[in-house]
């Protein structure tokens, strides 16, 4: 240990420059002189992993040893993005890594973009699993991302003619220097078949599963390096394998596919990542992912338990959390019930005791579409016995706990009952999530207070300290140290550079907010990041910006609550106001754009080819002389977000209030000293609190205006008619204006706006809007009052670390001790 402390402090460029020509040379038998810009970067990711794998097995050491209680975070999706850059900053390794490179001719920036992306998730929630593993190896807490290992994960986005086309993504095609596969720790996992009830020779009924098919699973170890590399906890996915790989019987009998079916269906498993966001899909293959995941984990958490307790159970929920990240993985919940009664035979209060004290969930959305329902049928096929533990676990809830508050009152059984009755009967996964959890979260205070008022309001009743919350953060190691290094100097520079670890030190920078001196430092990081990003953009989508207009971002998955099409409504207007009068006095503005659509999400995608249309159209009309420009930046994932959010002035957050969980990149974006522009949605009420309500820009209807709105019946015709700029911009899209010679073909947009009833009440909120942007170019233009308010928006980020996060995690919800790794 003692060489590694100081080999990794100590070590200088030289010597990691030599290791990493050793390890081009004999880990990948590449010549100097002919290694690719991969080999390069292989060769440096293997020199820095000889310091990971080290720590790795320290920590593994330690905790066995210690028998530390561990959390496990069950998520179907983590969205790393790319890890040798974030990995030599946790490591401390980065300055020397980069002189090394430098010795070979190799700028480490280039050689970091030879990385794919590790985009094992759809956005928000997934990313949120990053950080969090992130923060929880930082905070030397003993701790376990569970997952799967997809073979592809989010699709790759291309714009063919402005329509978004979807690619496979192939992160693993050059090889994964970052992951260790696990043989040794292998799982049998059973599907379908069908369960036999018998009588042991007690006379006790034992129900035994006869599985239809045994799916093998493969744990792929990525390590997760913590800050100062002291920790290295693991992130375990699971690859799907087929048990028997050939059935010979079969194929003797000429039955060539067949025999070979049963493998190729085994290996879909975890072949892809569902690309849907926010949408529940319901598809058979996505319920046997959510399984195959949570069973090959809880297998593998109850074999570490036992090296240390053997049969013991009893300390089974003092040693291990589990963390439910949404409901993709709460079949975790009768599985362990299945383990615990069939497979080691306790009794059922005790084993539901157990469950109960070690599962929590995160909710992490209300839109309904997105609440999972899997049918009873589905159920029956796949999870025979699971679904009669369901129906176990429901009756005793209902008849116990429910009729104990409400006698004989059905009404409320069958609105907290896990089975939707009906023609086709349901079984609701954020239901079974509540009663089999002791703790429930939201993601931000008005989401957390939305989720006991109006999802869970009689759980809420029955259980009131169940329910808490924990405001997401972000980890400042990835959005601030890594991503604005210039930045992060220049804060090294006055205020120290603990702050990595202890965010709270930025809160100093408001001493400097009005410093000249430190206005000027700030900004004129602000305009390089600017200048590096106008070269990103020329390069992808060839469209020239200039640095000094403002730069004008929403980044996140496309999704009509997010509201992307009234930041398009809001730039034609200003086209139109422009075009009316080319000499109106505006600051220059680029508005960007990085967003994918799900696939099946039709008007998703042709919002998308909307803004890419408009944007045609606006980047080359002379007659507005560039004051306005539209970028819509391809293929939106968390190496771009790297690049975009440091050169952010303003950031969209734009939701209809109530329909935000939280947000992420709402914190990222104003760490990085960008103006937020928002609704009081999600994290952004939280944000204003912090930061000021003079250092950002509120507009439009808040939570409760909404709901009134709604109530009393919205019109968005009365707005159509009422407002002549929304009107003239609404009848735009029916014509060919942005799609010459094809008149209606964005008619789709408008008629979502009105006939489709404008479900997220863009129309109602335009007007505000358009106040809000007129403040934001006034802020603007007062240089002092802007800069001013960039860097407090830095200072004040503090409470979004997804330390602080964790740390409320540690206090409400996992009881967790740290764990020093000698
Ligand atoms: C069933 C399909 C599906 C897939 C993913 C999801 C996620 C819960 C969607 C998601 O990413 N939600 C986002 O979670 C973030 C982290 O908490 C929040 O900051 C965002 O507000 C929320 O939209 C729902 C439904």
């Amino acid at each position: 240990a003692k060489e590694t402390e100081m080999a990794i402090g100590k070590i200088t460029p030289k010597q990691f420059k030599e290791s990493i020509i050793k390890h081009l040379n004999s880990t990948f038998g590449t010549d100097i002189n002919k290694a690719s810009k991969k080999a390069w970067w292989n060769a440096t990711s293997a020199a820095l992993n000889e310091f990971v794998y080290d720590r790795l097995s320290q920590t593994q050491k330690t905790h066995f040893e210690k028998d530390t209680r561990a959390v496990h975070y069950f998520s179907l999706e983590f969205l790393m993005g790319r890890l040798t850059g974030n990995n030599l900053h946790n490591l401390g390794l980065f300055e020397t890594a980069k002189k090394a490179l430098t010795e070979l001719d190799i700028d480490i920036n280039t050689l970091v973009d030879e990385e794919e992306d590790m985009a094992l998730g759809n956005g928000g929630l997934g990313r949120l699993a990053a950080c969090f593993i992130d923060s929880l190896a930082t905070m030397e807490l003993p701790a376990i991302g569970y997952g799967i290992h997809y073979e592809h994960g989010l699709f790759r986005q291309e714009f063919k003619d402005g329509h978004q086309i979807e690619r496979p993504d192939s992160w693993r095609e050059y090889g994964n220097p970052f992951e260790i596969r696990r043989p040794e720790s292998i799982q049998d996992i059973p599907v379908y078949g069908y369960v036999e009830t018998k009588f042991n020779d007690a006379g006790k009924v034992v129900k035994e599963w006869h599985p239809g098919r045994i799916i093998k699973g493969v744990p792929w170890d990525v390590p997760v390096v913590g800050y100062s590399g002291k920790t290295v906890n693991v992130l375990r996915l699971w690859e799907s394998r087929a048990t028997n790989f050939f059935n010979w019987d079969v194929f003797n009998s000429g039955g060539y596919h067949d025999a070979h079916k049963e493998n190729v269906e085994s290996e879909t498993i975890s072949k892809v990542l569902y690309p849907n966001d926010e949408t529940d899909a319901g598809k058979e293959l996505r319920l046997i992912q959510q399984y195959f995941f949570c069973a090959c984990s809880l297998k593998d958490i109850i074999r570490r338990y036992k090296r240390a307790h053997a049969d013991d159970w009893s300390n089974f929920s003092a040693q291990v959390a589990v963390q439910l990240n949404d409901t993709h993985p709460a079949i975790a919940i009768p599985e362990l019930m299945r383990i615990l009664v069939d497979r080691a035979d306790m009794d059922w209060d005790q084993a539901w005791k157990i469950c109960r004290e070690t599962f929590s969930y995160t909710n992490h959305t209300l839109l309904p579409e997105a609440l999972e329902k899997w049918s009873v049928r589905l159920f029956e096929k796949v999870l025979p016995r699971h679904l009669e533990i369901i129906y176990e676990i429901n009756r005793r809830f209902l008849e116990s706990e429910v009729d104990a508050k409400w006698p004989g009152d059905n009404a409320i059984k069958s609105k907290l009952s896990i089975i939707e009755e009906g023609h086709e009967r349901m079984v609701r996964m954020g239901n079974l999530s509540v009663i089999g959890s002791n703790k429930v979260n939201g993601v931000a205070e008005v989401h957390s207070a939305l989720v006991k008022s109006d999802l869970f309001p009689e759980f809420n009743a029955l259980w009131t300290d169940k329910f808490t919350n924990v405001t997401n953060g972000v980890t400042p190691r990835r959005w601030l140290k890594a991503c604005n290094p210039a930045l992060s100097k220049l804060i090294d520079k006055t205020v120290g550079d603990q702050w990595p670890t202890n965010q709270e030190i930025l809160r100093d920078l408001d001493k400097k907010a009005d410093d000249a001196k430190f206005q000027k430092a700030y900004m004129d990081i602000k305009h390089e990041n600017k200048v590096a990003l106008t070269k990103v953009i020329k390069e992808l989508t060839d469209v020239d910006v200039d640095p000094s207009a403002i730069f004008d971002i929403q980044i996140k998955r496309l999704h009509e609550y997010k509201r992307q099409h009234l930041n398009l409504l809001h730039i034609m207007a200003l086209y139109r106001r422009l075009l009316q009068n080319p000499t109106m006095d505006m600051v220059p503005r680029v508005f960007i754009f990085g967003a994918k659509a799900a696939p099946g999400y039709k008007l998703a995608k042709d919002i998308i080819y909307a803004i890419n249309k408009v944007a045609d159209k606006v980047n080359n009309d002379e007659r507005i002389g560039g004051k306005l420009k539209v970028v819509f930046l391809p293929n939106y994932r968390v190496s771009l977000a790297e690049k975009m959010i440091p050169a952010a002035d303003v950031s969209e957050q734009i939701s209809t209030a109530g329909k935000e969980a939280s947000g992420t990149g709402n914190m990222k974006l104003a760490l990085n000293g960008a103006i937020t522009i928002g609704t009081l949605d999600g994290a952004n009420i939280e944000i204003a609190e912090e930061v000021g309500e003079e250092n950002v820009v509120i507009f439009g209807l808040t939570v409760d205006e909404v709901k009134a709105l709604k109530k009393q019946g919205y019109n968005p015709w009365d707005y159509y008619y009422g407002n002549e700029e929304i009107k003239a911009v609404l009848d735009w899209f029916d014509t060919d204006y942005f799609t010459p010679g094809k008149p209606g073909e964005l008619s789709s947009i408008k008629n979502s706006f009105l006939d489709g009833g404008d479900p997220y009440l863009c129309l109602a909120d335009f007007e505000s809007y358009s106040e809000g942007q007129k403040e934001i170019e006034a802020k603007y233009k007062d240089k002092k009052g802007w800069a001013r308010s960039a860097i407090l928006n830095t200072a004040y980020m503090g409470k979004f670390n997804s330390d602080r996060s964790i740390q409320d995690y540690v206090d409400r919800i996992w009881k967790l001790k740290s764990c020093t790794v000698k």
